[in-house]
């Protein structure tokens, strides 16, 4: 049986370890999918390509209002696809070969990761044949995968997750997507900016409702305007009935069926520890799956620790990014710990409209008692919202009144993501909002005047 100084399970963000100060350890990379994880291959990078085609295949059709008649012609969709993967799938394998030819210290086992006793890591290959290393040190960076909702026939009659519905043959003529969050938005503004016709089925009665509550009645309204958003909806059956699948859904006014050549589930995802045997090797996790981990990213066993969605609450790529370089620290220096900074992490929603946050919601700063003051503004009223003509978009902010520090940070609108950096920024260095808003200069007319005024807006002294 072979031993090893260090395993890491998941190529994901636990592929950033192993760098030149790992040179002297004996290695081992257990991967069971396409190297480079979720991100790269059917997560961030894939949508977010996909995202700026389908802001421009949406574009003409908002040129109207402010005077300019274009049209769309087509969308070249094999092109389309075929542009995305055919950057990302070498990049992939790319990063495979570096690993398995260029790494003389690292050892590539291609199959699943299952601890079979104290670390006892056993790897099933697809081929059936198994093999048990051991290890002093383990990384657990395994991931999350979509979540399968309970519904009758659903795996009888086929469905996609991200995993899949990136690589359709064709765009069919409607989609059902089932879910809210993320992954149901950003996809939705996707395909139906493609020309698909999209019905959006949430359980709850808004989208996005784990944001601010403002912004996401705001994006629940506007959606409605693009989309067949069903609201309060529960899907209990699916059927396949030549060539066009069926969601059996019950809601406020009873049965009812919606039904689209494609169905994407998009429901959240959970974290992979279920399939690592863990209990083998003493590591616990949450109720919810997550792997326990301290501040050092240290599960409870000396010598694992975990990083990104296996173990994080935010499943989210820049967080498994810093963890990653939390771990590889702690292994460099194990006597000398740092702890990862989970104070002030943002998250973007990439659909249309973008929304991006940080910090408090208001409905959690009220649950919690924090004090603080609030201000909106709206993107209508700056300059660069008049050359838009946007008409719906705003920033929100929270402050504590005593400090004038930012606790929440909200924005829904055009280039939200990238807008939003100044107020991470504060938040992350301590700056107080009065300090932020008038100690620089900011450029006239751009778009951080949004940020600028709802600062000046906030009610401090
Ligand atoms: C559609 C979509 C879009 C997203 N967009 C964004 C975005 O815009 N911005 C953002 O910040 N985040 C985004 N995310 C989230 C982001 O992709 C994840 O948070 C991130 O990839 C997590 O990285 P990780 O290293 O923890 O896991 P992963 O990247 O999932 O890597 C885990 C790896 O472990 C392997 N593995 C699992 N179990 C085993 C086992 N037993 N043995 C061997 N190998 C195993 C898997 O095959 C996988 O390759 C998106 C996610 C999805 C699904
Ligand atoms: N831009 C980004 O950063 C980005 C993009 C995509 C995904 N992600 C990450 O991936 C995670 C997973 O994304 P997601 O959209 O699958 O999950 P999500 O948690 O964002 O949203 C899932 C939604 O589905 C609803 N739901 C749950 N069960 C349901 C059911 N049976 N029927 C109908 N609705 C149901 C939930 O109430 C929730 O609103 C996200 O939480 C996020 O961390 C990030």
């Amino acid at each position: 049986m072979r031993h090893f100084d260090l395993v890491i399970i998941g190529t994901g963000s636990g592929n950033s370890i192993p760098d030149d100060r790992f040179a002297d350890w004996d290695v081992a990379i257990v991967e069971k999918g396409v190297f480079g994880g979720t991100c790269l291959n059917v997560g961030c990078i894939p949508t977010k390509m996909f995202v700026h085609t389908a802001d421009l295949a949406a574009a003409p059709a908002a040129g109207a209002r402010l005077g300019v008649d274009a049209h769309l012609d087509r969308v070249r969709w094999p092109d389309v696809r075929d542009r995305i993967f055919g950057r990302i799938d070498p990049i992939a394998s790319g990063g495979r070969r570096y690993r398995v030819e260029d790494n003389p210290n690292i050892t590539v086992y291609e199959g699943q990761g299952r601890f079979t006793g104290p670390k006892t890591l056993t790897v099933a290959y697809p081929d059936g044949r198994e093999e048990t290393i051991t290890a002093d040190r383990f990384v657990l960076a395994a991931g999350s995968r979509p979540i399968v909702p309970d519904v009758a026939d659903l795996a009888e009659v086929g469905f996609h997750t991200n995993d899949t519905i990136m690589r359709l043959a064709e765009l069919p003529d409607r989609m059902i997507i089932l879910g809210s969050g993320y992954v149901a938005t950003e996809f939705a503004h996707v395909f139906s900016a493609f020309g698909v016709r999209v019905t959006l089925v949430a359980r709850s009665g808004a989208l996005l409702r784990g944001e601010d509550a403002d912004v996401s009645a705001r994006f629940t309204e506007l959606a409605a305007q693009r989309w067949d958003v069903r609201l309060h909806r529960k899907a209990v059956r699916a059927e396949r009935v030549d060539g066009v699948t069926r969601l059996h859904l019950e809601g406020p006014d009873g049965a009812e069926v919606v039904e689209g050549e494609e169905l994407l589930v998009a429901v959240g995802r959970v974290p992979n520890s279920d399939l690592l045997g863990l209990a083998a090797t003493g590591v616990t996790t949450h109720a919810d799956g997550r792997v326990v981990v301290d501040e050092y990213q240290r599960t409870v066993v000396d010598g694992i620790y975990a990083l990104g969605d296996i173990s994080s609450k935010d499943q989210l790529k820049h967080v498994a990014n810093h963890e990653a370089k939390i771990v590889q620290h702690n292994l460099l220096h194990a006597d000398e710990p740092i702890a990862a900074d989970h104070r002030f992490v943002p998250h973007a929603v990439f659909s249309s409209p973008q929304v991006a946050a940080v910090g408090l919601t208001e409905q959690e700063a009220t649950a919690r008692g924090v004090r603080y003051v609030t201000a909106t503004q709206e993107y209508a009223g700056i300059a660069y919202g008049w050359a838009m003509e946007d008409t719906t978009g705003f920033a929100k902010l929270l402050a504590d009144p005593a400090t004038g520090q930012l606790i929440g940070a909200h924005i829904i609108g055009p280039q939200a993501s990238t807008v939003i950096q100044p107020l991470i920024q504060a938040m992350s260095f301590g700056l107080d909002a009065r300090s932020m808003a008038r100690g620089q200069y900011w450029i006239h007319p751009a778009m951080p005047e949004l940020v600028e005024n709802a600062l000046l807006n906030l009610p401090l002294d």
